[in-house]
């Protein structure tokens, strides 16, 4: 299966965080995987707090740009449309987005980001996520994306 950023038509895939048309961004990339989604990303180094730890503002964006496709996503699935179709019907964009920094998240190792859908309730979709290196959860977070209208 595709990466749900690269259902995004091309018109819409500029974001920072994971448009694939931007080739300054970071291009995340997020799976339906079971009943959860997907992304891993090795940050550069670039990307410091403290020497040795991942900068939090990117953190954040990861969380952002992982969650509102896992948004569109759940909500695809929820309405029975096929996520191998070439362009995302249902489009979200933050409204919310609520980061808890548990651990100094280290550099130089891959980041798994997992989503859980927590809601569905009209256009407004909630979904609970983990950050993750080597096993341990070092952010957590949940988004409210919007489904915006046609
Ligand atoms: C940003 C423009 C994008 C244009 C097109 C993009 C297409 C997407 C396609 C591919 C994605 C690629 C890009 C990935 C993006 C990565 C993630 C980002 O960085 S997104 C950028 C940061 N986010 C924003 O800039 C949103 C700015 N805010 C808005 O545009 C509006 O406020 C919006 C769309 C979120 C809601 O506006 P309303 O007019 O459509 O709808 P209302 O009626 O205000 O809200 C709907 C329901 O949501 C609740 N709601 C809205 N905001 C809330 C909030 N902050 N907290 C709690 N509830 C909220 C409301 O109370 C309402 O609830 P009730 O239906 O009455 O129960």
């Amino acid at each position: 299966m595709k990466a749900i950023q690269d259902l995004y038509p091309d018109n819409l895939a500029h974001c920072y965080g994971c448009g694939k048309n931007n080739s300054q961004g970071h291009q995340l990339k997020t799976y339906v995987e079971g009943e959860e989604t997907v992304s891993r990303f090795t940050p550069d180094m670039k990307y410091t707090a403290i020497p040795g730890s991942v900068y939090g503002g990117l953190i954040a964006s990861l969380l952002d740009c992982h969650g509102t496709a896992s948004a569109a996503a759940f909500a695809c699935i929820a309405e029975k449309i096929d996520l191998n179709q070439v362009d995302l019907p249902i489009r979200c964009v933050t409204a919310n987005l609520n980061i808890n920094f548990k651990a100094l998240t280290p550099q130089g190792e891959e980041l798994v980001i997992r989503g859980k859908l927590k809601a569905i309730e009209g256009r407004k979709i909630s979904v609970d996520m983990t950050l993750t290196a080597k096993g341990v959860v070092c952010a957590t977070g949940e988004i409210l994306a919007i489904r915006l209208k046609e």
